[in-house]
């Protein structure tokens, strides 16, 4: 009896193990397999999403444009080629949207973001985007100024705060008064993640959402405070490769739950308080409000109305986080282009941000080399069907996209496609402009996806890094922190990893 348990559970392992190092036998053999450990290298080493994208799988995208890449506990193709992507993105009868909520429903992070606009297909995913759409896309952009504004003082205040903790005034040849000198620039090292995602937070809350959160103006807002230990629980590299373990009870992960089910509480709450309550979801045009109003008219669900709001909140505020983040250290990193920048915003007020040939093609570069999500994997096959032209794929494939190699990619963007080249985009901001939206339709600039499901926020997104990197350009001059090291986070969401600043202010303080 005991030999015949044996035998069970090795058998499983070894079946389950099998499972994961080879893709299914129905994968399509003419794309390369991408060994399955790579997977989870940065579980084990110390080695970021540049890295691995460098040592396993730039080669192999490539050459061949597609992959068999192992991630989430099962095996994918991912595309590259953007004529491929062209193809997954159009045919989305084919290659429908399958979001965490279908393919991982026991997983944490499907808890966190649920059924909503961006992971949902067919009449479902139309009425949520019906309701979103104008809210989106027709803002109000005053509270980013404003809060641009706060943002430039928070920094100064850590400044501040770095130049009186750095000054031992009582072993100092200079008297207080001297060391305190209002003609010397306020000098000091900022961690930049928090700060950003303070910013990005209270942005996305006033624009989309209607209400103010407070992440700006308290120092320990509820829902700033719940969201860090959500995301700090999320992004494990171990648990994004293995979902699957979210079905064990190990106690981390029921915290993690916990921690999920405690942000969309406090999230709806205060939707509740500021929208509901008060019926100020009536009068107003804020995304959010419209939500409501369709839950109000019974065409989306509750749970669904809940979805749709956390996502709002959450890919409103993560993806210009990182893209924000992105532009501080290219910025740090090509000092000619913070100067560059700095002389052109100095002349312009915010209104003229989007027509300044510099800046934009400065950020769109960022977004080229840097795209937020690097990779995404939630298209499954309706259907047996081909890829391009002669890969085979079976039915019930998950179909994914590597944005960093699309945007990297040399057959599209030439030999310098490795290289931070802003002036690529061209010299005049109609060039500019007109390469950007090139790039967009024929998916070689895939970072804010494309055709139908093109992403709802990236006007919104744009404006507010232009309005945020121009604030900050204006009053302050910024490096790399010595003590910092320079790579990127080692899986999920694409940025700087725990990027820190030195920062200078340009403006004396009378
Ligand atoms: C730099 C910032 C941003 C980037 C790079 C970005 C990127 C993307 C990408 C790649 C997708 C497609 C995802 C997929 O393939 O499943 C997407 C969809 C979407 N994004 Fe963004 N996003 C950004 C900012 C925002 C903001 C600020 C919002 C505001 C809430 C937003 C709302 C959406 C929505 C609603 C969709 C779903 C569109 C649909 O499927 O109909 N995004 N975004």
């Amino acid at each position: 009896m005991g030999l015949y348990v044996f035998c069970f559970i090795a058998g499983v392992i070894i079946f389950g193990l099998v499972k994961m190092i080879l893709p299914p036998w129905n994968f399509p053999r003419n794309i390369p397999t991408i060994p399955f450990y790579v997977t989870f290298l940065a579980t084990v080493w110390d080695v970021d999403q540049e890295d691995i994208f460098n040592m396993y799988l730039r080669g192999p995208l490539e050459k061949h444009g597609a992959v068999k890449l192992y991630f989430g506990s099962r095996w994918n193709i991912v595309v590259s080629r953007p004529e491929l992507l062209a193809q997954v993105f159009k045919d989305e009868d084919t290659f429908a949207k399958s979001g965490n909520h279908i393919k991982i429903p026991y997983g944490v992070i499907a808890a966190y973001t649920g059924e909503n606009v961006i992971s949902a297909h067919g009449s479902i995913w139309r009425s949520f985007r019906k309701a979103m759409t104008p809210g989106l896309q027709f803002f109000d952009h005053s509270p980013m100024i404003k809060n641009a504004n706060i943002f430039c003082s928070l920094i100064f205040k850590q400044l501040t705060t770095f130049e009186m903790s750095s000054i031992d005034s009582s072993n100092s040849p200079l008297n207080e008064k001297e060391n305190l000198d209002p003609a010397f620039p306020p000098t000091g090292i900022v961690t930049m993640p928090e700060l950003i995602q303070r910013l990005s937070l209270a942005n996305i809350s006033e624009v989309a959402l209607g209400f103010d959160v407070g992440t700006l103006t308290k120092d320990n807002s509820e829902i700033h405070l719940k969201l860090k230990i959500v995301k700090s629980n999320i992004f494990k590299s171990l648990y994004l490769n293995f979902p699957m373990l979210d079905l064990l009870p190990i106690p981390s992960r029921q915290r993690a739950r916990r921690y999920v089910e405690e942000f969309r509480r406090c999230l709806m709450d205060a939707v509740r308080s500021n929208l509901v309550d008060n019926y100020n979801f009536e009068q107003t045009s804020f995304a959010s409000s419209d939500l409501i109003r369709s839950f109000h008219r019974e065409e989306i669900s509750e749970k669904q109305l809940i979805d749709n709001i956390v996502i709002v909140m959450v890919a409103g505020h993560e993806n210009p986080q990182l893209l924000l983040t992105t532009c501080f250290y290219l910025f740090a990193k090509h000092k000619k282009w913070q100067e560059l920048v700095r002389a052109e915003v100095l002349d312009h007020d915010v209104e003229k941000l989007g027509e300044l040939p510099l800046l934009n093609s400065f950020i769109f570069e960022c977004v080229r080399l840097y795209p937020p999500l690097s990779q995404i994997i939630n298209r499954c096959t309706t259907k047996k069907c081909v890829l391009g032209t002669d890969v085979i794929l079976p039915k019930n494939v998950y179909v994914g996209y590597n944005v960093i190699s699309t945007g990297r990619y040399r057959a599209a963007w030439g030999d310098t496609a490795e290289k931070f080249r802003p002036e690529r985009w061209g010299a005049s901001i109609d060039d500019i402009m007109n390469e950007w939206r090139h790039r967009k339709n024929t998916c070689a600039m895939s970072a804010f996806h494309g055709g139908r499901r093109a992403c709802l926020g990236e006007k919104l997104a744009l404006m507010e890094v232009r309005i945020a990197m121009a604030a900050v350009l204006k009053r302050f001059e910024w490096t790399l922190a010595p003590d910092w090291v320079d790579k990127v986070t080692p899986a999920g969401p694409l940025c700087p990893a725990g990027l820190k600043l030195s920062f200078t202010e340009l403006i004396s303080r009378d």
